[in-house]
């Protein structure tokens, strides 16, 4: 039997992580993980219970009295948050520009993280987010960090939200993009940042199927 690796998928918002990430791991097979669903999981819940997003110690707690399980869907991965699904509940306009506050947060980090580990531990995994490379899972075999202009990333995030009959002004959305990018690189625990044995992909000009296949080629050059 060919061996399962793990693969890590890093980069900005919006650059094409999970989509392709999804591809990936049905080409291959694998378990899909995406780690920012499980951010926007806590912030959700901790938003609906009126906890200041600030308040490491609140956060922490919260989490630890918290389950979040993702599962394969048709539509994409189904997040369950103590068993209610909240997978388009995590996807609001709100969640998404407050996310990045809650997973500034090292203890919040720590769990998460810790979380995410035992998910992989079997490899055959292919897991999305921004420190997977780096922290999450550093022995990887395949890591890849996706990059896209920000107007490029607008613009897909714009469409996705037309397409889902969501309103969507691409000028606040190019903002709201590049402030948490801001956010998530510059916090002092796990920030964004390509791990330094990752292979660089901007995706700007390219297709989904042309960054499938491109990740496709380093998994396999591993799985041998
Ligand atoms: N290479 C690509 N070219 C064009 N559109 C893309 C590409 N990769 C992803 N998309 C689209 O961009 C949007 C954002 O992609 P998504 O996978 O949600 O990004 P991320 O997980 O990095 O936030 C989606 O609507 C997706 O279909
Ligand atoms: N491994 C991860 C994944 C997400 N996150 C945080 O969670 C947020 C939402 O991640 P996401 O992957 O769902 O975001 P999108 O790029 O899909 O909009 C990010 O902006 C980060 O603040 C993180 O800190 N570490």
């Amino acid at each position: 039997m060919n061996k399962k690796i793990s693969i890590a998928i890093d980069g900005p918002a919006a650059a094409g992580k999970s989509t392709v990430a999804k591809f990936v791991a049905e080409k291959l097979s694998y378990i899909y993980i995406d780690t920012g669903a499980m951010y926007r999981a806590l912030t959700y819940k901790a938003l609906k219970k009126h906890i200041s997003l600030e308040n490491e110690d609140e956060l922490i707690n919260l989490l630890n009295d918290t389950t979040i399980i993702l599962l394969p869907g048709d539509q994409g991965q189904l997040i369950f948050l103590d068993e209610e699904n909240v997978s388009e509940d995590i996807r609001t306009r709100e969640v998404t520009n407050t996310v990045s506050i809650v997973a500034k947060h090292k203890l919040v980090r720590e769990e998460m993280v810790e979380r995410q580990k035992s998910f992989a531990v079997n490899g055959g995994v292919v897991m999305d987010g921004r420190d997977i490379g780096t922290h999450v899972l550093p022995d990887a075999e395949v890591k890849v960090f996706l990059l896209a202009s920000v107007d490029e990333r607008a613009i897909r995030r714009h469409n996705e939200n037309i397409q889902k009959g969501f309103p969507s002004d691409l000028a606040k959305l190019k903002e709201e993009i590049s402030l948490r990018d801001k956010l998530d690189s510059e916090r002092e625990f796990a920030p964004l940042k390509k791990a330094a044995d990752a292979v660089e992909i901007d995706t700007t000009a390219l297709t989904i199927e042309q960054v499938v296949e491109r990740i496709m080629v380093l998994a396999l050059e591993r799985i041998g």
